[in-house]
């Protein structure tokens, strides 16, 4: 069986990362436009209607003018954008997220991608709260450093033109400050809790990667789960992925934003003080892989009833 697949943005940093692990797959053919055509609407529309799947690695309001010139009812769209995920009609691509999503992403026509901050907060939390250690209503927080590659060619030109106007030397930058963020209502609504999480992110100078860390007062919380409980329905949730990982934390005493840079892989951990009752639960990804081009590919397989890990980097 071969799948046409449409790259609609192919040429951003998203779409080049998912060509790449498209390429040489030989039950695959790539649609692509020639480069003077990639921004004109006819040809992308005659590209969207041809193909089984169309993957949208566009900004948002580009996404939803794409599924707008969609109109073959058979092309099935996986949009990489914020635009879909938490739209009705939309099935959320986040294969792990709960026991039938896997089913969900394989039956459905449209499929929102993560984001790429939602990945590590969601794979942390959401399993938590479906086991009842944490309560819906619980006052969550969420902090980590991304790669400068989260921000797209506009941020990868201003970290890699410092002297340029618009160029920044900084290496490290908390932003965020408003206390709001495209990514909290996705946040809140797949995990299924009732405040957004007071979310404290940051860029810095490493090209792609990603660490997310969501603190918890253990002795605070009603059912006084211990460290170990914690990592115990974290390892249950995951304990069939071939992608996320749930590692001790035993001799571990760092953890890098590139600890799993280049790779389709999520890290997670679960570092804790029993006599404080504190713990850090720490996630770690590829904000390029896991948190988009790798899980685009992964809901691609899913989707044409493929091998869920063809092509990843493992
Ligand atoms: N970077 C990341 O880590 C992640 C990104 N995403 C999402 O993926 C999407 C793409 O992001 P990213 O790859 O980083 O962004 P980039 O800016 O690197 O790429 C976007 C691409 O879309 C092209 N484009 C813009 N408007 C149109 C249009 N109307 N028609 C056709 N092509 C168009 C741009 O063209 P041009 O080259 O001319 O600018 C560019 O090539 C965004 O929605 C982003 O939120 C999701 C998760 C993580
Ligand atoms: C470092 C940086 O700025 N990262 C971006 C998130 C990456 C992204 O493009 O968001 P999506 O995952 O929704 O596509 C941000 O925080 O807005």
């Amino acid at each position: 069986m071969t799948i046409t697949v449409f790259i609609d943005g192919a040429a951003g940093t998203t779409g080049l990362e998912i060509a790449d692990r498209l390429a040489g797959r030989a039950e695959i053919e790539l649609i692509a436009l020639a480069d003077e055509d990639r921004k004109n609407a006819k040809k992308r529309a005659q590209a969207l209607n041809a193909a089984d799947f169309v993957i949208l690695c566009l900004p948002d309001d580009a996404a939803r003018e794409a599924v707008e010139l969609t109109t073959n009812p058979a092309t099935r769209i996986i949009d990489a954008s914020t635009a879909h995920r938490i739209a009705d009609g939309w099935t959320y691509g986040f294969a792990e997220l709960e026991p039938s999503q896997a089913a969900a992403i394989h039956d459905a026509r449209l499929v929102s991608n993560p984001g790429c901050w939602p990945t590590g907060f969601l794979a942390l939390v959401r399993p938590l709260v479906r086991a009842g250690l944490i309560p819906p209503d619980w006052p969550l927080s969420a902090s980590g450093a991304s790669g400068y590659s989260g921000g797209g060619k506009a941020m990868i030109s201003e970290f890699e033109n410092a002297s340029d106007a618009g160029g920044t030397d900084t290496a490290f930058r908390a932003y965020g400050l408003g206390l709001e963020h495209k990514h909290l209502p996705e946040m809140q609504k797949h995990a299924r809790i009732e405040h957004a999480p007071i979310f404290q992110p940051a860029v810095a100078r490493a090209y792609r990667g990603m660490l997310i860390e969501v603190p918890l007062a253990l002795h605070a919380l009603p059912r006084k789960p211990s460290v170990q409980a914690i990592e115990a329905a974290l390892a249950d949730a995951y304990r069939d992925s071939p992608v996320v990982y749930v590692l001790p934390t035993e001799g571990v005493a760092a953890l890098t934003v590139e600890e799993v840079a280049g790779t389709d892989r999520m890290h997670l951990r679960v570092f804790g003080n029993p006599e404080r009752g504190h713990a850090r639960l720490v996630a770690t990804l590829d904000n390029l892989g896991k948190g988009a081009g790798g899980a685009a590919v992964q809901n691609l397989n899913i989707m044409a009833g493929l091998d869920q890990t063809a092509g990843l980097v493992l």
